[in-house]
């Protein structure tokens, strides 16, 4: 039986973030928060945004016993959207066509290694080597107990920590050389690695993907969390683990939970140690206030800003950068700590203006003038800890001559830079900012945030070009953004 004969459309946002990234990664938070050994006591401090425990015995101090950093992002959906056609097939094939980076593959689903296999809840079985989660569970593939989203093999372990016999059957299958991925080969992975952990004999195995993505990829706006909550939501539906009566079924709307747990899986292959602030913005959309391993709150009134967008289309990678810092971390901790803190200082003033703001004691241009501040201090730091780019600062001084300030997003080391455009900056003064923008080869585009989330229609009339896959390969931008239909969560 087919969980999806009608082919299905689902689409997720990129994001844009504002203060915050990096140091997000780095942030830790205090599991023990509120249940401290017996005779301790936590205190937060609110400067430096950390707690610290302190033991004391029959009211003597004895130790300090640990420091916890709390690091938040402040991020927001993006116009922008990835476009994923679903269809299942009745035969065995798995076809994955990515045009954006030129691969186009297709697998027969007897050649693939068995799912992953279901562990008991046992915590001596939860190693974070793979193989010994699987060694007396014999299983074959399309026989196995069901691999749900509540997997306790999945829990706390690493995707790229595979089994090594699955890992290397799945590069074998992709052809990846090691050590070098190219996009396409990355995105294939973290496509398979997925198939095989909501793979359920319930559904037929076979199944036509097409993803196009009008986020550039590479360049800081979170095209492979858009990418990851697409693929997630595309296998959850077919493999039947999230009914496709969430296009009309406004109740459906709670497996925006279980979509994000599985996107932000996808983008562990993809990024290594990603903080789930993209996979969580491109499912929940909105502006949001996140801090890893926490989750995020609202942040009312950051959809209300306008910026630019520059891509220097300046190639880089988020899982080198990310590493690189997290190097630098280790290397140095007593200067890139302070850093990372004052990061953390800045998020906390947009945070405390913004409030400030929605209880009126802050008007709108001084909230503005704050937001440039905080814009330079985030894009300082951000430098020193070695992530911006020559041409990064190129947009920088070229904005800077027509007053506004610029800041790097996403990873940096490239990609874009986002530029506030406060609310008495006229459009002519923004139209000469982009035309020398664009003389450097830079690409512009004014844009607002904070819209929906993830989204799922049904393919019919009105989206005739994008009824096959071959359709949806060359669908404009302008088609896939005339889509009607879409159910957001
Ligand atoms: N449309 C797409 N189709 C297939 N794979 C994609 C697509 N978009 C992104 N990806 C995958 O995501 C990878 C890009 O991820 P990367 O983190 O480097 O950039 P980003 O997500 O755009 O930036 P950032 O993480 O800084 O926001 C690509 O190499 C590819 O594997
Ligand atoms: C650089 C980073 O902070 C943002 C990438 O968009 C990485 C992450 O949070 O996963």
């Amino acid at each position: 039986m087919s969980y999806t004969s009608a082919p299905l459309l689902i689409s997720a946002p990129g994001k844009v973030i504002l203060f915050g990234e990096h140091a997000v990664v780095h942030g830790k938070v205090n599991a023990c928060n509120h249940t401290c050994v017996r005779g301790s006591r936590l205190n937060y401090h609110a400067q430096s945004a950390t707690f610290s425990m302190s033991l004391s015995v029959r009211g003597i101090k004895l130790q300090r016993l640990s420091s916890f950093s709390i690091q938040t992002a402040i991020a927001a959906s993006l116009g922008l959207r990835s476009y994923l056609f679903l269809q299942a097939r009745d035969d065995e094939i798995i076809q994955l066509t990515l045009p954006d980076v030129g691969l186009d593959k297709t697998w027969s689903a007897s050649t693939l290694p068995g799912p992953l296999p279901y562990v008991p809840e046992d915590p001596k079985s939860k190693r974070i080597n793979g193989d010994r989660c699987c060694s007396n569970i014999s299983w074959t593939f399309g026989r196995n107990p069901f691999c749900g989203p509540t997997n306790s093999y999945l829990d706390g372990i690493h995707p790229l920590e595979l089994p090594s016999t699955t890992k290397s059957t799945l590069e074998t299958m992709i052809n990846l050389p090691s050590g070098s991925q190219t996009a396409g080969e990355q995105a294939a992975l973290a496509f398979l690695y997925l198939y095989l952990c909501l793979y359920r004999t319930t559904a037929p195995a076979g199944l036509t993907i097409c993803v196009r993505s009008m986020v550039p990829v590479s360049a800081g706006l979170g095209s492979s969390a858009s990418y990851s909550v697409c693929i997630a939501t595309a296998l959850l539906i077919h493999f039947g683990h999230i009914s496709p009566s969430i296009v009309h079924d406004a109740a459906e709307g709670k497996h925006t939970e279980t979509i994000n747990t599985w996107a932000y899986k996808a983008e562990q292959v993809l990024h290594g140690n990603p903080s789930g602030i993209d996979n969580a913005v491109s499912t929940f959309g909105g502006a949001k206030l996140y801090v890893k391993g926490q989750g995020f709150t609202t942040l009312s009134g950051f959809s209300s800003l306008r910026f630019l967008l520059t891509n220097t289309k300046v190639p880089r990678s988020t899982k080198l950068l990310v590493a690189g810092v997290g190097d630098k971390k280790s290397s140095y901790p007593s200067i890139m700590d302070p850093i990372l803190d004052a990061i953390q200082g800045v998020s906390d003033e947009c945070k405390d203006v913004f409030q400030a703001h929605e209880q009126k004691l802050v008007d709108r241009k001084a909230l503005l003038e704050k937001i440039q501040d905080l814009i330079d201090l985030n894009h300082w730091l951000l430098g020193a800890i070695g992530v911006s780019h020559p041409s990064l600062e190129k947009v920088r001084e070229v904005t800077a001559q027509f007053g506004l300030r610029t800041k790097l997003t996403g990873a940096g080391g490239g990609g874009c830079a986002v530029t506030l455009i406060r609310d008495d900056v006229d459009p002519d003064t923004v139209a000469k900012a982009i035309t020398i923008l664009n003389s450097f080869g830079f690409d512009c585009f004014e844009t607002s945030v904070g819209g929906p989330g993830i989204g799922v229609t049904s393919v019919g009339a009105g989206t005739s070009s994008l009824v096959t896959a071959e359709g949806m390969r060359w669908a404009t931008r302008e088609e896939l953004e005339a889509v009607s239909g879409w159910r957001f969560f």
